[in-house]
């Protein structure tokens, strides 16, 4: 489903910090049905462009729009209701209630899918139903009935991707989505990418470049707060800017 239609786009986004530029005139769009990365070595502005994009931040300018909608002036919250979400850090999810809770808890936010079934009768089993569904798509049935704390770090993540899941967002924003984890792991929460990716845009700020070759259908690197290339992984990994900003900096 890879399409040239931006779903997602910023404007001359830049962002200061008490006269400090950490983001400048950042131009990006992200096709709908893509993994795009955002990478750049350390300090390059990733998580800040992360943070404006998903309105945890307020840009000092720039524009950003999602579907066509201009979303610059919007909370997460909000954007969120739109199909913007945010996959948060493992913190999110509850170390004490299982896998199946913590996804029936995440379907009963406010902006989540059983709202629409709250006064039917079945509401119960169709969250249950709806549980398992996004507890399978992220292979953790066989864990369903162990607390999150009980759970290897990986399988934490695929279990806080599952309770981002529930709202079932249009696109979803991943920040790092591989730190802290071991080769195995990493392979598990790639193919799970993979597999949301197929009805969904996704966007994730990555250090693991091998990851970002293997994964992503599009590259956008930042260094010092601007844009340094974009394109596929190959043309920008060859690109001697790219090549520079990397040069002498240590990177996982
Ligand atoms: N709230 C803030 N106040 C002041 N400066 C900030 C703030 N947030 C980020 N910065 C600065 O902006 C620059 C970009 O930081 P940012 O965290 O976005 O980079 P990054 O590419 O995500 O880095 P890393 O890969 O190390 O996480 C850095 O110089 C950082 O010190």
């Amino acid at each position: 489903m890879v399409s040239t239609q931006p779903i997602l786009s910023a404007t001359g986004l830049t962002m200061e910090f008490r006269g400090f530029v950490a983001v400048n005139d950042v131009t990006l769009s992200v096709n709908e049905g893509t993994i795009h990365a955002l990478i750049g070595p350390n300090g390059a502005g990733k998580t800040t462009v992360f943070n404006l994009l998903t309105k945890f931040l307020t840009p000092t300018r720039g524009r950003i729009t999602f579907r066509g909608a201009d979303i610059t002036g919007l909370k997460p919250a909000e954007v969120a209701r739109l199909g913007l979400v945010r996959s948060f850090q493992i913190s999110a999810v509850f170390p004490h209630l299982t896998v199946l809770d913590n996804v029936r808890v995440a379907l009963q936010r406010p902006s989540g899918l059983a709202t629409q079934f709250w006064r039917s009768s079945n509401a119960l089993s169709t969250l249950d139903e709806r549980a398992m569904e996004l507890i399978d798509a992220v292979n953790l049935s066989s864990y369903r009935d162990l607390t999150a704390s009980e759970l290897s770090y990986g399988r934490k993540r695929a279990l806080e991707i599952a309770t981002t899941l529930a709202l079932d967002p249009a696109m979803l924003l991943l920040d790092e989505p591989m730190a802290g984890m071991g080769h195995e792991d990493i392979g598990r929460i790639s193919d799970l990418i993979r597999r949301i990716a197929r009805n969904r845009t996704v966007l994730m700020v990555e250090h693991n470049l091998n990851v970002v070759a293997d994964l992503c259908d599009r590259v956008t690197v930042l260094a010092r707060g601007e844009i340094l290339s974009d394109g596929s992984y190959d043309k920008v990994s060859q690109d001697p800017r790219v090549r520079e900003a990397y040069m002498g900096t240590e990177h996982e």
